[in-house]
């Protein structure tokens, strides 16, 4: 075996850091025991750079005294291993139809594979992550979604089936504050059951919301694949109320997948959640930057 001699610190080097803790120490005790919770989104889970830059900043957080709580996506994923399967995915309003034979695969992929991916990238830190699904603990349970469509031509309404898709109706918080209360990082799978013990695919930008309004949290954080919420320019907007929010959802500014996203946050300040933030997944340790520096990251979203 060989190893590498430790290169020694230079006086910049040293400077640098003491520059960065310096700026860090006033957010660190700003936000000493509170709970932030982190959606790590499936776009977000790039390349094992940034996967090891998320599970350092994670690990930092506890480290510095937060209660950081990590829900993970991974739609992109659940659609690579259908492909595979040769089962075709199908959306609606952004929910993935989910019959019986793809909630089997869905928490194969979310509750397996990715929670362990990034339970062991957190402890490759450094850090004591544990992974459970709403099922643990009994945590979360959940209830069936229902949608309606409106035939255009004859105007009647329609149930839309979307099989087992689920949206939280009780959030235990019990497992979460033991943990909160120990080195323990809990890592959560956005699948729950419901009172019946059905297994239930839950979208984890919904599932990360109502985890946050159940904690009551400080900080609500949406790693995504963009900046933030942009404007028409395409500019970033540093803070957005909530009226603001609504009105670029009404005037076409905010669409697509943006919509649900930004109406989760505004539920989740209604639920009591002090302030979340839209933020770019991409960018390397932004959830130190969003919560440690002046400047911030992404966008604030507030009541
Ligand atoms: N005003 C907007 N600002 C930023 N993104 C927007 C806006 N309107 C629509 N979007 C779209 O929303 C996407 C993010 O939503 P989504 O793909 O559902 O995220 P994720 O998969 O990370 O949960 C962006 O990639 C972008 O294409
Ligand atoms: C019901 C529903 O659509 N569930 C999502 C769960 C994963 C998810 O939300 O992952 P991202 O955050 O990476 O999009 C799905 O099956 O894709």
């Amino acid at each position: 075996m060989t190893t590498e001699p430790n290169t020694p610190e230079t006086d910049a080097d040293f400077h640098s850091r003491a520059r960065i803790i310096a700026e860090a120490l006033p957010y660190m005790l700003r936000y000493d025991d509170q709970t932030v919770v982190v959606k790590y989104g499936g776009h977000a889970m790039g390349s094992h750079a940034l996967s090891k830059a998320f599970a350092e900043d994670i690990t930092l957080l506890k480290l510095s005294g937060l209660n950081p709580v990590v829900v993970h996506g991974g739609g992109p994923q659940i659609g690579a291993m259908l492909d595979r399967l040769g089962i075709k995915s199908e959306f609606r309003d952004g929910l993935r139809v989910t019959d019986r034979a793809t909630v089997e695969i869905v928490e194969m992929v979310l509750a397996g594979s990715i929670n362990k991916e990034i339970v062991s990238a957190i402890n490759a830190a450094g850090g004591r992550a544990v992974g459970l699904s709403g099922k643990d603990g009994r945590m979360v349970t959940a209830t069936k979604v229902t949608r309606t469509t409106i035939d255009p031509n004859s105007n009647i309404e329609a149930v839309v089936d979307l099989g087992f898709v689920g949206e939280p109706t009780t959030v235990r918080r019990e497992v979460l504050d033991i943990m909160a209360r120990s080195e323990i990082i809990p890592v959560l799978a956005p699948v729950a059951p419901d009172e019946k013990g059905d297994t239930y695919n839950i979208n984890a930008d919904t599932f990360a919301g109502a985890v946050a309004g159940a904690l009551n949290a400080r900080r609500l954080l949406f790693l995504t694949d963009v900046p933030g919420v942009l404007d028409r320019d395409k500019n970033l907007i540093k803070e957005l109320s909530v009226a603001d929010a609504r009105r670029l959802i009404a005037d076409g500014t905010i669409s697509g997948g943006m919509i649900p996203k930004v109406e989760t946050c505004i539920e989740a300040l209604e639920r009591g959640v002090e302030g979340v933030v839209i933020l770019d997944g991409k960018v390397p340790h932004v959830v130190l930057l969003e919560l440690f520096t002046e400047r911030g990251a992404g966008t604030l979203i507030t009541p």
